[in-house]
């Protein structure tokens, strides 16, 4: 009993705490005092509270969110107007902002420092000369990451230009998103490129950052149904998991619903792929095969996988293509592309020629992005887009 008395003698003014506690009211259902416990947190100078606070309100009133962020950044909060554009530019269903309003929300927060800002607005605005402005800011606040992310250096002198023509380079760029450069390789399952659809910062940047994260890659056993290591498959993974979804990884998920057509709800987790020399997937259906048994449980989350979408994030110069032995084709792996492809037919029938593999690589090493998509709303896409 001693330890409940120190606690209730202590003041809970720790904000961790306090956020802690508002998290079981969310999961208890009492949501007025999950709120009201956030909101204490936020009076005590928590952005970690304030942040959450604007997530919980914006699926009940968007614009008040909008508004909350805004006055909260007023009060010195920072990362809140990286929020609001954030939620304007990915999540809001009714398109309640214009892209002056997103760059102008983005650029406040870069030139204050915010490194997430400064690399979305040059991932976005990547193929402009004017995307050298933020370069140099990155350079200016974080040298170490500007070296990796861009392989070359900037002087903030030389990059002198208007907000006005800034705001329009991130408009354009913005544009670009949903613009493919496309070829088709085959149509009886499908298979189109997209060819540099991915900019070079949304490669580095993936592999930089969740490269720590990589897990030696497992298969789902058809006959348990659970994930395990498989020889079938080598190499090493990571799954972007939602609270994994900055700016780069919701631009690449938007990407590939617009490449491949499907809602971003009907998506699996996106997967980071690593292989090193050698290292491949044997030849293999992504759709979900196997005794009836376990199929009704696997197919439960969202049907069949009915597409799946690679993106490579770097060019492997021996090996490492993605091949269809059926159909006698090999995708070579080159950075930014994207791949798609269909595993059943419109009746809901396994396509035969979907059957691939990742080709063992020969040189160096292969790094791409993967999401299988399922003919009906997921749990992950339910989680992450609501
Ligand atoms: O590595 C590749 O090229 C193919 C990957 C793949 O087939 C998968 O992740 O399902
Ligand atoms: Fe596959």
């Amino acid at each position: 009993m001693a330890i409940k008395t120190q606690t209730m003698n202590k003041p809970v003014m720790n904000t961790q705490s306090l956020i802690r506690q508002a998290i079981a009211c969310f999961n208890q259902n009492d949501p007025q005092q999950g709120k009201a416990l956030l909101q204490r947190a936020a009076d005590a100078g928590s952005a970690a509270a304030v942040l959450y606070y604007a997530d919980i309100l914006f699926k009940e009133d968007r614009l008040a969110a909008y508004k909350y962020l805004g006055q909260q950044w007023q009060r010195g909060v920072k990362g809140t107007l990286h929020r609001r554009a954030l939620l304007r530019c990915f999540f809001d269903k009714q398109n309640s902002y214009t892209n002056d309003e997103l760059f102008s929300d983005l650029h406040e927060e870069a030139i204050d420092g915010d490194i997430q800002s400064i690399v979305a607005l040059i991932s976005v605005m990547q193929s402009a000369d004017v995307s050298r402005y933020y370069c140099a800011l990155l350079q200016q606040f974080s040298p170490e990451l500007a070296q990796q992310l861009l392989h070359a250096s900037y002087t903030v002198q030389e990059a002198s230009v208007t907000s006005t023509e800034l705001s329009q380079a991130f408009s354009t760029g913005l544009q670009g998103w949903q613009q493919f450069n496309c070829e088709k390789i085959n149509s009886d399952i499908g298979l189109v490129v997209a060819k540099a659809a991915l900019t070079d910062i949304e490669c580095r940047y993936m592999m930089l950052r969740f490269s720590s994260l990589l897990q030696p890659s497992q298969i789902v056993d058809p006959v348990s149904g659970t994930a395990k290591q498989n020889p079938y498959r080598t190499g090493s993974m990571v799954a972007i998991v939602p609270e994994y979804l900055d700016w780069i990884a919701l631009g690449i998920e938007l990407k590939m619903s617009a490449f491949a057509g499907f809602a971003r709800q009907n998506g699996e987790v996106m997967n980071l792929i690593h292989y090193d020399v050698q290292q491949r997937y044997l030849p293999h259906f992504d759709a979900i095969v196997g005794d009836t048994s376990t199929l009704s449980s696997q197919l439960r989350n969202g049907g069949q996988r009915q597409l799946t979408v690679l993106a490579y994030l770097n060019t492997v110069s021996a090996g490492g293509e993605t091949s269809f032995p059926k159909l006698g084709i090999k995708v070579p792996a080159q950075a930014g592309d994207m791949l798609m492809f269909r595993n059943i037919d419109a009746a809901g029938k396994l396509l035969q020629a979907s059957y691939h593999a990742g080709e063992p690589v020969q040189a160096g090493e292969k790094w791409l992005l993967s999401k299988w998509v399922r003919q009906g709303v997921t749990d992950y896409g339910t989680f992450a887009y609501g």
